[in-house]
């Protein structure tokens, strides 16, 4: 197939499903040498790049409907958009280094859009003039920066500053509140989120007010996407403040999932987060600082490393996990998705699959603290392998089952968010798949995965591993007694639950019925060592009689 055929055709593919680009070419049944292959991701990728203001190049040189022969409204089966396939055209055309289409002169694609060349590159300058680009490269940008973009601040309530001021902050400096929300927004308009309107404000993506403002740097505001904060606000589903018990961030770093959730708490109880990476750690606890979090205790450790079964993680009920991940669905990073899906296939695919491993050694690793009871499980990752297949791989796991993990419904995980996961790679289960979130740039937000883990009560423990626990609470308590550090009283003081209580009489039982087995054991080796003694006396009389 023509070249720039098999690129329009991942482009739909991409506009349709989402995805990697490399997934769209084999999903839209493209065959290509690895040479090929190449070529036409990379300009599937700078399409993407210099797509918005090729759109709007095509509002004023309406090329589909100047040329409806060669462009038609509708394509035949097998064969890319014309949109999709102007697109690519055009890109050749106007940005790529030679600034040509390659294709023979004669092809009739080529033909109908060379025949319009210098109304579309003088259209192109005046686009580039009143952007105020200097150069036509600049012209390329994430769709981050496009003039529907948004800019997202995360108000902070753990600097001691209101949201009111904020508002009368913003007001002096001229902006307008809106009541609802605006696309694209003026550079002076903001308006709350729809799905998190106590704490999101939007901003027109060019605006940058904060940069002279101590509320920036006093920590009252953090800038912050979209995506990123849905985790923590999903993670705190219902919380009942201190009394519930506290949380834990198992891969803090840089920390604004840990500071959302630190405020989510009222800056009150305790969250422990983890950072495994030195440097990442030194970034965490200043961002920590500047955010004002008293509750947070951070620690540069692995969490893989960390013992559930703890005294000092006993009280841990909420859990997020935001792993390290691919990162492809980080918008602004379209370079990254290019250098990502020209890695020979088998690298790709081993790398994801080991993203994927240590992704579910995580959660699995979560799963077994004693009193959790909701886990959060988030990517900025669209690659399913990351996503629905970890979660799912998650559910199916013996220790999920043990331990009564299971998805938590559509009603708790942000039921207002349109976009859900994928159903086909959560098994064909239409409600799992309405568990979890997807986020995309369509979506004005990074790409994105939450799903979240509950069980009622961790009294759904097995009966088995709760006894393994309180017996090893048990030994650990003799250890301590001998030292003195830790009085029995202590550990029982400790033991809330009912649960816990019944567990431990059970184990009491056990090692009573132990302890009086040990005893007839001992009473009846007395018999048996008297018998023989008996015995050998009657033996030497009898001998002694003879
Ligand atoms: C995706 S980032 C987390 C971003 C963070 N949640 C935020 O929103 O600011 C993943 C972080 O987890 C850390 N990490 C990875 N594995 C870890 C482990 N086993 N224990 C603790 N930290 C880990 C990485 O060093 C990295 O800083």
């Amino acid at each position: 197939m023509n070249f720039y055929k098999s690129a329009a055709l991942a482009l739909d593919h991409l506009e349709k499903n989402q995805g990697s680009v490399k997934g769209s070419l084999a999903a839209a049944g493209i065959k290509s040498t690895p040479g090929e292959g190449k070529r036409i991701l990379a300009l599937v990728i700078e399409t993407l790049k210099y797509k918005p203001t090729l759109l709007q190049l095509l509002l004023t040189v309406p090329l589909q409907s100047l040329e409806k022969p060669t462009f038609p409204k509708r394509s035949p089966r097998g064969s890319p958009s014309s949109q999709s396939l102007i697109l690519v055209l055009l890109h050749d055309l106007l940005f790529s280094s030679k600034r040509k289409i390659e294709a023979s002169d004669l092809w009739p694609p080529k033909q109908s859009i060379v025949k319009h060349q210098t109304r579309l590159k003088a259209e192109l300058v005046k686009i580039q003039i009143k952007s105020g680009k200097s150069r036509i490269t600049d012209l390329a940008k994430s769709s981050n920066a496009s003039s529907e973009a948004i800019r997202y601040i995360r108000y902070n309530p753990n600097s001691g500053r209101s949201l009111p001021n904020l508002h009368n902050e913003l007001s002096k400096l001229g902006f307008m509140k809106l009541d609802k929300p605006k696309y694209p927004l003026g550079e002076k308009e903001y308006f709350m989120d729809e799905h998190l309107g106590d704490v999101l404000l939007c901003f027109n993506g060019g605006v940058d007010w904060w940069n002279k403002s101590d509320w920036y740097d006093g920590g009252g505001v953090i800038l912050q996407d979209k995506a990123s904060c849905l985790p923590a606000k999903v993670l705190m589903w219902g919380w009942r403040g201190e009394e519930e018990g506290e949380c834990i961030d198992a891969t803090a770093a840089p920390g604004n999932k840990t500071s959302f959730v630190s405020a989510l708490m009222d800056n009150k109880g305790k969250l422990h987060a983890f950072e495994r990476s030195p440097n990442r750690y030194k970034t965490l606890t200043r961002m920590l600082e500047k955010a004002h979090c008293k509750n947070v205790v951070a620690q540069r450790a692995d969490f893989l490393e960390s013992d559930p079964e703890s005294r000092e993680y006993r009280k841990v009920t909420r859990i997020l996990l935001d792993p390290s991940c691919s990162g492809s669905g980080i918008v602004n990073r379209l370079d990254y998705l290019l250098e990502d899906d020209v890695e020979e296939s088998d690298s790709k695919t081993e790398r994801l699959e080991k993203l994927a491993s240590f992704q579910l050694q995580m959660i699995l690793h979560a799963f077994k603290f004693q009193s959790a009871k909701r886990i959060v499980y988030s990517t900025c990752s669209i690659h399913p392998e990351e996503d629905e297949r970890v979660v799912l791989s998650a559910l199916q796991s013996k220790i999920a089952k043990e331990n009564g993990w299971k998805l938590a419904p559509r009603e708790q995980v942000i039921p207002t968010w349109d976009r859900r996961g994928r159903k086909e790679e959560m098994g064909g289960d239409e409600d799992l798949a309405q568990g979890v979130i997807r986020c995309l740039p369509e979506d004005r937000t990074n790409g994105f995965f939450v799903s979240c883990f509950i069980r009622d009560d961790p009294s759904g423990i097995s009966i088995k591993s709760q006894i393994s626990n309180v017996q090893k609470q048990k030994r650990e308590e003799g250890k301590s007694s001998k030292n003195g550090k830790r009085p029995r009283e202590e550990v029982e003081s400790n033991i809330e639950d009912v649960t816990n209580e019944r567990i431990e009489e059970e184990v009491d039982e056990q090692e009573q019925e132990q302890e009086s087995q040990v005893t007839k054991e001992k009473t009846l080796a007395q018999l048996e060592r008297n018998r023989r003694k008996k015995a050998a006396q009657k033996a030497k009389k009898r001998k002694v009689e003879e």
